[in-house]
């Protein structure tokens, strides 16, 4: 037997409350309907009304038009909307409310339904706290966060508007030569692995030169970029169209083999002869000399690829221009 004094006194509602009080806390009783029947001198200062001012008074008065949107919303869907605050079980949550001074104040409360002795729902007590502060540091946090979240989606998009300018041929829109030499080395390694073929098909603008000389530049523009279009709307997705330099373009046709590749210069070929430069009072057609070569048929590095497709565009030069040459050179 412990021979320390035990405390004679019972423990009272009022010993208890004293308690709560002390903590800081609020505590509060409602009937079933949520009126107040019991508020403590902490919940009179944290809402600043006086006890007799929110006696009687239901819950529901005092809360924000959102809190009491989402309050009716939930009892909706738990099927209770003439009893919203309805809970048999301890419920904890968080809400805002309005002060008598009209300031909004983030509560949190502990909420516990009562019963008599005969087991009758008589109505709920509990205990409440001010998060006010807390709650509007989650939201700094939230907000600082959603900024930092926009900023990098912004910097991201740059970034992204960087890399697309970076690789593209600024007259035409199609991919610049630097994107070439990347796309060409990644694509015969992946066909190296996988086994598979890769074409290039290389053109050059037929007299090109007389198209400045005869015409002015800005109509030598317009034929870039009416090859460039039509390079780049006809590639097929996957396969990648580029301007390498001046008057001269190339496709790279990943998977291809070469019969495919010389059938898709074709197409082209006969394409570009359907396009019109206008000029004035007229318009100007253009015409274009092709090689192919094929990976690994013809080639096993993409410097010795372009070097076999460039050879043979320039035999298709030299043998009357306006041709598609896959063929060995003689
Ligand atoms: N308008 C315009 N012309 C360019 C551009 N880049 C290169 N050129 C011109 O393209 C012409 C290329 O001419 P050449 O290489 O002699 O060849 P070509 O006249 O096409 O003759 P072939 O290739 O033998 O059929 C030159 O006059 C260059 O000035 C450009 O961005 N815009």
């Amino acid at each position: 037997m412990s021979d320390r004094p035990t405390d004679p006194r019972p423990i009272t509602e009022a010993r208890l409350l004293a308690m709560v009080n002390a903590s800081g806390d609020s505590f509060w009783e409602t009937d079933v309907e949520r009126h107040f029947v019991h508020i403590s001198d902490n919940m009179c200062r944290m809402m600043g009304y006086a006890r007799e001012e929110i006696h009687g008074r239901n819950v529901m008065e005092f809360m924000t038009p959102e809190y009491r949107a989402e309050i009716l919303t939930h009892a909706a869907q738990r099927g209770t909307p003439d009893n919203p605050l309805a809970h048999i079980h301890p419920l904890r949550h968080t809400g805002e409310f309005f002060r008598k001074d009209g300031a909004r104040l983030w509560i949190e409360t502990v909420s516990v339904p009562v019963f008599d002795d005969a087991g009758l729902h008589i109505g709920y007590f509990g205990i409440t706290r001010d998060v006010t502060e807390r709650k509007r540091a989650e939201q700094d946090l939230r907000r600082a966060n959603e900024r930092l979240e926009a900023q990098l989606a912004h910097i991201q998009a740059l970034h992204a508007q960087m890399r697309e300018q970076a690789i593209r041929d600024e007259l035409t829109g199609v991919h610049n030569r630097r994107h070439f030499v990347e796309v060409a080395e990644r694509e015969m390694e992946r066909a190296r692995r996988q086994g598979a073929m890769l074409s290039l098909v290389m053109l050059d603008i037929d007299h090109f030169k007389r198209v400045n000389d005869d015409h002015g530049h800005p109509v030598g523009d317009a034929a870039l970029k009416a090859v460039g279009a039509l390079l780049g709307e006809t590639t097929r997705s996957g396969d990648l169209a580029f301007r390498l330099g001046g008057e001269e373009f190339a496709v790279l046709l990943m998977g291809m083999g070469h019969d495919g590749a010389i059938e898709r210069a074709e197409i082209w070929r006969t394409a570009l002869a359907d396009v019109r430069i206008p000029i004035e009072g007229s318009s100007l057609r253009l015409t274009a000399s092709f090689g192919v070569a094929t990976f690994p048929a013809h080639a096993n590095s993409v410097v010795e690829l372009m070097k076999v497709a460039d050879a043979r565009m320039y035999l298709a030069k030299a043998q009357g221009r306006d041709q598609v040459i896959g063929q060995p050179l003689p």
